[in-house]
C-alpha cells in the first residue's frame, strides 16, 4: 500500500565531477523491488545529478532549503531553485543539521511548510541520541519531534510527508537499531500521526536510517513498519547501494 522508499543521502560527499561519476553506475541498476529511488547530493552537485538523471526513474533530493522565497540569506539556497532543477524530494531537520547548524523544530517546521505549499515533498528526520535513548525516552522525543514538524500541515498534504526514524547513535557508527526495534519506534511516530491526522498516518512512509547497508537492508525492510530507507555511506557505494535497493536480496 505505501511505496517503499530507498533515498540515498550523500552528505558532504561527491563533487558535481564525481556525481556524474556515480549516478552513471547508479543508472546501470536493475531495481527489482517496487522501491522508489532517490539520490540527495550537495546543493552544489545537484545540477550534476539532474542533468544526467533525465529520463531515468531515479529520483532527486535536495539535503536541505531555506523556507523563505529568496533574499539576504547568505549562503542559503531557496525552493524555485530546487524546483527548476526538477528536486522532487528536501530532507529536513536531519540530526546533522539539528546539531552543528542550528536547526530547530521551529525551523524544520517552517520549511515542511514551505516545500509542501511548493509541491515538494519533505523527508523529516527524526531520532533520539545516545542519552535520550539510555533513559527510555526515545518515543517521547521521536513523537514530539514529529508532532513540531507537522504543526499547521493540512490533512490533504500530510501525505506527501516522508519521515525519517535515525537514531543519531546509529548515524555513521556501524551500530544499527534491531530490526524490532526500529520497527517499535516507527509505530510510535506513526501513532503519534495518527492522533493529528487520523487514517491518512497509514499513507505516510516512513523510512528508517542509521547504519543502513548491503548487509541489514533484507531485515530491516522486511519489518511491517520500515516503508524505507535513508542511506548515508553505503550509498557512495554503488555496488552496496544496488544491494539496498534490490533488498528482497
Ligand atoms: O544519516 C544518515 C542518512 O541520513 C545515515 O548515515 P549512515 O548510513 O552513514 O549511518
Amino acid at each position: 500500500m505505501r511505496k517503499p522508499m530507498i533515498a540515498g543521502n550523500w552528505k558532504m560527499n561527491k563533487t558535481p565531477a564525481e556525481t556524474v561519476a556515480l549516478v552513471e553506475d547508479l543508472k546501470k541498476i536493475q531495481v527489482r523491488t517496487k522501491a522508489e529511488v532517490v539520490v540527495c547530493p550537495m546543493t552544489v552537485s545537484l545540477f550534476a545529478a539532474a542533468t544526467q538523471l533525465k529520463g531515468t526513474d531515479i529520483k532527486l533530493g535536495a539535503q536541505n532549503v531555506h523556507f523563505e522565497d529568496k533574499g539576504a540569506f547568505t549562503g542559503e539556497c531557496n525552493i524555485a531553485s530546487l524546483k527548476e532543477l526538477g528536486v522532487e524530494y528536501v530532507i529536513l531537520g536531519h540530526s546533522e543539521r539539528r546539531q552543528y547548524f542550528a536547526e530547530t523544530d521551529e525551523t524544520v517546521n517552517k520549511k515542511v511548510l514551505k516545500v509542501l505549499a511548493e509541491g515538494l515533498k519533505p523527508i523529516v528526520c527524526v531520532g533520539e541520541s545516545l542519552q535520550q535513548k539510555q533513559t527510555n525516552i526515545t518515543n517521547e522525543v521521536v513523537c514530539m519531534q514529529t508532532k513540531a514538524a507537522l504543526c499547521g500541515v493540512s490533512p490533504a498534504k500530510v501525505t506527501d510527508v516522508v519521515i525519517a526514524y535515525e537514531p543519531i547513535w546509529a548515524i555513521g557508527t556501524g551500530m544499527t537499531a534491531t530490526a524490532t526495534d526500529a520497527n517499535r519506534t516507527i509505530a510510535a511516530i506513526r501513532a503519534a500521526i495518527r492522533e493529528l491526522f487520523g487514517d491518512a498516518a497509514d499513507q505516510v512512509r516512513i523510512l528508517y536510517g542509521g547504519s543502513m547497508n548491503d548487509k541489514n537492508a533484507t531485515e530491516l525492510m522486511s519489518q511491517p513498519e520500515i516503508d524505507g530507507g535513508l542511506i548515508g555511506g553505503a550509498s557512495l557505494v554503488a555496488e552496496k547501494f544496488e544491494k539496498v535497493i534490490n533488498y528482497h536480496g
